[in-house]
């Protein structure tokens, strides 16, 4: 079963751009990277799928129901938005304890192991915290009543290295239990190790949808060539290059395919140097896909 199912969901604001035409679905179980620069239109899809603002065209479901006609839905979901404010002269516990009063359950246990992971002082006031420790405030707010589908924002900024770990292992736990969780991201090496699936988002637009495997298992390759005289760029014309760069004797592209053609094709070059690697997630996006948006 799809827990949710976005179909060709456009918004604007006024004569601006927010998304156009968005598709997608995501399935009862998985961990679905929702990735694009800032400003592509990743928050408007998300507030538009929570029905907290109404889409020009197109509809958005979670658990087969509309948000807008099932305001019930909020029970069984947990939602971090990019950006939290809080009351602030209030203490995190106090606040925490106000938010799980919407839900039909004592969430008091779950609070405390949440801190305790998150290290997360309950007895601060909220205008005591720094930036990071808010947004600690914000993934405990958004987990403490075990939802069955968490809706993530942007849910890593300020927090630092540690503690991103430390979220990452809640969200793989959360995943074993049985949730599903979108999550968004401009940061596609840190959906690259959590999610299944992932979503590229353009200037509005979805570009591609992926399973991360299927990303990781195509043979992408960072190739770097220092060569001992100038060359041409008719040399690698080899299908599967793309982003070419060619300066003075430094040649630079990503290919994708069956590395022994490429390695045929280096074979006839005169080198001084050569260096093979995997390029992230955002090379492949950014290159691949950039004729696409
Ligand atoms: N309330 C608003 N009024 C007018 N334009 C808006 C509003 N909210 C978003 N937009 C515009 O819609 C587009 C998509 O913005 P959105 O916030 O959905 O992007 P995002 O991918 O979440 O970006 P970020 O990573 O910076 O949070 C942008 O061009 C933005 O300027």
């Amino acid at each position: 079963m799809n827990v949710i199912e976005i179909h060709h969901l456009t918004k604007n604001y006024g004569k601006s751009r927010g998304i156009t035409d968005v598709s997608l679905s995501v399935a009862e179980g998985e961990i679905f990277g929702f990735i694009g620069p800032n400003g592509s239109g990743k928050s408007t899809t998300i507030r538009t799928l929570l029905g907290l603002i109404h889409p020009a065209s197109g509809t958005a479901a979670i658990f087969g129901k509309s948000c807008f006609e099932h305001p019930e839905i909020r029970q069984q979901l947990g939602y971090l938005p990019s950006e939290v404010f809080y009351y602030e002269n209030m203490r995190v516990l106090d606040l925490l304890n106000y938010s799980a009063s919407f839900y039909k359950k004592d969430c008091s246990k779950r609070i405390r192991e949440l801190a305790a992971v998150m290290n997360l002082d309950l007895t601060k006031k909220i205008s005591d915290l720094s930036y990071g420790n808010k947004k600690k405030v914000g993934i405990v707010q958004g987990l403490l009543h075990e939802p069955k589908l968490i809706i993530l924002d942007e849910p890593t900024g300020g927090l630092d290295p540690l503690m991103q770990q430390k979220f990452f292992e809640l969200i793989r736990e959360e995943k074993r239990k049985g949730a599903t969780v979108f999550f968004s991201s401009h940061i596609l090496s840190e959906v690259q190790k959590l999610c299944d699936r992932v979503a590229f988002i353009k200037e509005g637009r979805i570009l591609r949808q992926e399973k991360m495997s299927d990303l990781q298992e195509n043979t992408y390759k960072r190739i770097s060539i220092e060569l001992n005289q100038e060359t041409r760029p008719e040399i690698f014309q080899l299908e599967g290059i793309s982003d070419l760069q060619i300066k003075n004797k430094m040649v630079k592209f990503i290919f994708k395919g069956n590395i022994n053609q490429v390695t045929a094709m280096i074979a006839e070059l005169d080198l001084r140097n050569l260096t093979i690697g995997e390029p992230d997630l955002e090379e492949i996006f950014l290159h691949y896909y950039e004729k696409e948006g």
